[in-house]
């Protein structure tokens, strides 16, 4: 396996052991409100496939070599930055929302509504890593069902899980969300 493939797989299993305690607590902690609905759910498993199972399969196999192309090489050092720079964001996101995190559009008995560290900036930092390690993706696995489909499935599923979390916040959070709403960008810092 090459080295821009290593760095994918690295990162993959830095932020599979950064959730595992939260998606622990996830399972035993009961719900007071779940909204998902069955095209996000779908979307969210299509998402899965572009980026984890044909990566898998691209990585160990030889069955997807015939859609490769060839990027120069200083672009791979590019994907390696970007990937290092989304899982330090994924990180710090993790950090800073603790036991709030839930994978589907959940409020959680007890739910706390989280403003600070990352969450101070931008509403939704774990879907800008995810907007990160897309890119990375077509710059580290360098073949057309490995790479890019893994950006062409996110945006879909990112347009419905926003429009429908920020309902769901506003909703349970009332004014509070709507004044963090305006003091903070959704994956891009506010410009005052
Ligand atoms: C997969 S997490 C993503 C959180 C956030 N959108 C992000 O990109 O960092 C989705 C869940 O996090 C929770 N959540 C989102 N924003 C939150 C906030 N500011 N404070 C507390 N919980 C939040 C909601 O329960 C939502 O269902």
């Amino acid at each position: 396996m090459g080295l821009l493939k290593i760095v994918y797989w690295a990162g993959m299993l830095i932020e599979m052991i950064i959730r595992w305690p939260l998606r622990k607590n996830w399972r035993k902690t009961p719900k007071v409100e779940k909204r998902s609905t069955l095209q996000e759910k779908i979307l969210l498993q299509s998402l899965a496939l572009g980026m984890l199972y044909l990566p898998v399969i691209y990585s160990v196999t030889d069955w997807l070599d015939f859609a490769d192309y060839h990027l120069p090489g200083w672009m791979g050092g590019v994907g390696i930055y970007l990937l290092v720079c989304a899982v330090i964001i994924f990180g710090r996101a993790h950090v800073d929302l603790k036991k709030n995190w839930t994978p589907y559009q959940e409020i959680y008995q007890g739910h706390t509504m989280v403003t600070t560290g990352i969450y101070r900036y931008i509403r939704h930092p774990m879907y800008a890593s995810q907007w990160v390690w897309c890119l990375a993706q077509i710059l580290l696995l360098q073949n057309w069902l490995a790479g890019p489909l893994g950006l062409l499935l996110f945006i879909p599923f990112y347009r419905l899980r926003v429009k429908g979390e920020e309902k769901m916040m506003l909703d349970t959070f009332g004014n509070k969300y709507k004044d963090y709403m305006r003091r903070t960008g959704s994956i891009f810092i506010k410009m005052k």
